[in-house]
């Protein structure tokens, strides 16, 4: 944001959260919005400008779950750090008024938050792919649980000749939620959109990849802020243009976060669409040795074990095994894909920086 970063209230704080932050600020401690997030270090947006964050180790050991870290989308207080270079210490997170997570598989009472004090989510499909009615509703009870207002948004109007039928079926399964009819390419629905995130609201775009959650999020903005697929393209061939933002100011006021982590949610639902698909090796794996086991070549898997002895169809493990390489493949190809990251950069110039 060279230099240029916007206020507290631009990035929706308000006398609810100041009242929250009051015995943090009178210890000394500093706002912020976490921008982006990688392992213990964060980009923090705050009063001072940008600068980086780091959550003490201390903080870490004494977490009950990673869930209690600071995520991308959270208020925090961190002290300005004493030392020219030093990351800003993260010292408290402030109670979330929303958040996106899912379980973790296996431990019941453990979430993964992927963003919090998000007020809305457009959950997105584009009606030249095949609707997704699970996914849908998986992504629609992930809102419920955390708090976050849905809506349904299906792009690409254009390229279906009678979305009426495809609107229907997605409002049969949209309860409250509103059912947005988009095309990025006109620029139908989008007005619907704005309306939605008005100043001081936080939204993010949700959806598998290619639906036009850039598109849409462009349309929003007025003009090319985040790459489409083609512009991705160009930038293979050394005709750089657009770079990667994760959280967008729109012009009216209101915020779209668009980290990799949220990009990628749609992986996470498939990954999640994985276990129900294959529950009885979901129960097998649950007897192996390791609860990380990958079913390969580990010793004590009861998965390789029950296919051994007969009890699980070979085939049907090796397309389990299949399916789980593709969504691995997706992960790591998406990486690679997405523009280099914005490294965060400290308050102030960082003397041999790495
Ligand atoms: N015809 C038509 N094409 C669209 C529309 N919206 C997006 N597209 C095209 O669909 C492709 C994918 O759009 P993106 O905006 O990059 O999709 P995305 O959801 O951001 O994809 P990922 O970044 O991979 O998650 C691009 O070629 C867009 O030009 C639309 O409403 N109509
Ligand atoms: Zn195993």
């Amino acid at each position: 944001m060279n230099g240029h970063t916007p206020s507290l209230e631009v990035l929706g704080w308000d006398t609810a959260w100041e009242d929250a932050f009051r015995p943090h600020r009178a210890a000394g401690l500093r706002p912020a919005r976490v921008v982006t997030q990688e392992k213990y270090r964060y980009l923090l947006w705050g009063e001072e400008g940008e600068c980086e964050g780091q959550v003490p180790g201390r903080m870490v050991r004494l977490a009950q779950s990673d869930a209690e870290l600071p995520k991308v989308g959270d208020w925090v207080g961190y002290r300005v750090p004493g030392a020219r270079g030093q990351p800003a210490r993260i010292e408290v997170v402030l109670p979330r008024r929303t958040r996106l997570a899912r379980k973790v598989a296996g431990r019941e009472t453990e979430e993964q938050v992927l963003v919090t004090n998000v007020d809305v989510a457009f959950l997105v499909q584009a009606l030249d792919q095949t609707f997704q009615p699970r996914l849908l509703e998986r992504m629609l009870l992930m809102c419920l649980e955390g708090g976050v207002q849905p809506a349904v948004v299906l792009n690409k109007a254009d390229l279906c000749p009678d979305p009426a039928a495809l609107v229907h079926e997605a409002r049969r399964r949209a309860g409250d939620a509103p059912v947005i009819l988009t095309c990025a390419r006109t620029g139908l629905g989008v007005e619907e959109l704005r309306r939605l995130l008005p100043a001081g609201r936080t939204g993010v775009f949700i959806g598998p990849s290619g639906v036009g959650k850039s598109s849409l999020i462009n349309r929003l903005y007025g003009e090319e802020i985040q790459p489409t697929a083609e512009v991705r393209e160009r930038d293979h061939k050394g005709r750089h243009t657009t770079t990667w933002r994760e959280l967008i100011v729109l012009p009216d006021g209101g915020l779209v976060i668009d980290t990799p982590g949220i990009r990628e949610f749609h992986l996470w639902m498939a990954g999640e669409g994985l276990h129900e698909a294959f529950p009885d090796i979901e129960l097998l794996a649950l007897r192996c040795k390791f609860r990380d086991c990958q079913h390969q070549t580990e010793p004590g898997c009861a998965v390789r074990a029950a296919a051994a002895a007969g009890e699980l169809d070979p085939e049907r493990l090796a397309s389990y095994l299949k399916l789980r390489q593709e969504l691995d493949y997706l992960h790591r190809i998406r990486h690679w894909q997405r523009p280099p990251r914005q490294k965060p950069r400290p308050l102030r110039s960082r003397p041999g920086a790495d």
